[in-house]
């Protein structure tokens, strides 16, 4: 469904996509995540035609996105960040103008507009003025729009930015009911880590316009984070004692901060009820533990030493015990 070769887009000296070799096949439900500015947007306007690439190639659906960008855009749907919809129509109409504008005729885009009403939740509001709706049926409505035409492959960028947390999960139980009912390919962008690692079956982590890698959730988190355990020691001397102790355990990497460790080893929560009793047997006071399995924030910290989550402490910002 795409496949792109060494696909690169330089804005003056700004490389914000940097040689990327992407394969999606038909029906996959892929996330691209990634920081503010690591080139996920820039990714998706090329591929929906709406900007060039500096070099590379790029085919989606079969078709050519520099040669053939007309037929490109008959095939897919694209729901970009800003909202799309008109603020004074109604979203019935706006949905039925839409599909005129892609060819239908009157009665075929109406009928297109009732069913994507019924599947996207939009039966209460489709008679509404947009101007009224909630941020998360205005981001429905937008999706609602980019299906009109039945495409069989669907681009979202950042689709539920700005939501909620309910109308983020309900957008998120639509978009997966899109490709279960209709095998709909759907390539997404987000900086919410739960929403790729929940919603995508595979996940593309980009960095500086590169990718950095391309996997499924859980394997991501297998291969590139290990479990983790925390513990707060009640004084800085009892945190002296505990870093010399973990960093006795096999395979355990120990970063320390003030009077926290982070410890980083594989079968955590089988380790610690042992470690605990050994730093008591030491004599060491333990103020808090907590174990935590990895996460796609995890991954990301181990692939480019910095946090996906803003202001959560980065590697440099944590002394590495022993090292
Ligand atoms: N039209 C433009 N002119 C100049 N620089 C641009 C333009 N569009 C994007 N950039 C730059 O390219 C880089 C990648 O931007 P892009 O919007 O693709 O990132 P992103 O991963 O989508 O970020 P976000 O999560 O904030 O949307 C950034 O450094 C950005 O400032």
């Amino acid at each position: 469904m795409i496949e792109t070769h060494e696909l690169t887009r330089h804005f003056k000296d700004v490389r914000a996509v940097d040689g990327i070799d992407l394969r999606v096949a038909e029906g996959e439900l892929v996330a691209l995540l990634g920081p503010n500015g690591a080139g996920k947007s820039t990714t998706l306007r090329m591929l929906t035609t709406l900007i060039p690439p500096t070099s590379g190639t790029a085919r989606v659906a079969g078709f050519d996105v520099t040669r053939q960008q007309r037929q490109v855009r008959q095939h897919i749907g694209y729901i970009g960040q800003g909202n799309g919809a008109a603020h004074s129509q109604r979203g019935r109409d706006e949905l039925i103008s839409q599909g005129r504008a892609y060819g239908l005729t009157v009665r075929a885009a109406r009928a297109r507009a009732a069913e994507l009403i019924d599947s996207l939740g939009l039966g209460e509001v489709a008679d509404r003025t947009v101007s009224t709706l909630s941020g998360g049926q205005r981001r429905r409505l937008d999706i609602a729009m980019g299906l009109i035409h039945a495409p069989r492959l669907l681009f979202l960028d950042e689709p539920s930015t700005g939501l909620d947390p309910q109308n983020r999960a309900n957008l998120q139980e639509h978009i997966v009911a899109l490709r279960r009912e209709h095998g709909t390919t759907i390539l997404l962008t987000t900086h919410y880590l739960d929403e790729a690692d929940s919603l995508a079956e595979r996940v593309i982590v980009v960095d500086h316009g590169r990718i950095v890698a391309d996997d499924t959730p859980d394997r991501l988190k297998a291969v590139h984070a290990g479990d983790r355990v925390v513990l707060t020691l009640a004084t800085g001397a009892d945190a002296d004692r505990a870093a010399a102790l973990s960093a006795r355990v096999p395979a355990a990497t120990v970063t320390r901060g003030g009077r926290t460790l982070h410890i980083a080893v594989p079968g955590a929560p089988a380790l610690v009820p042992g470690l605990l009793a050994d730093l008591r047997a030491d004599g060491v006071t333990v103020a808090a533990v907590e174990v935590s399995r990895p996460t796609l924030d995890d991954v990301f910290l181990n692939l480019t030493g910095r946090s996906l989550r803003e202001g959560a402490p980065v590697a440099a910002d944590l002394d590495l015990v022993g090292a």
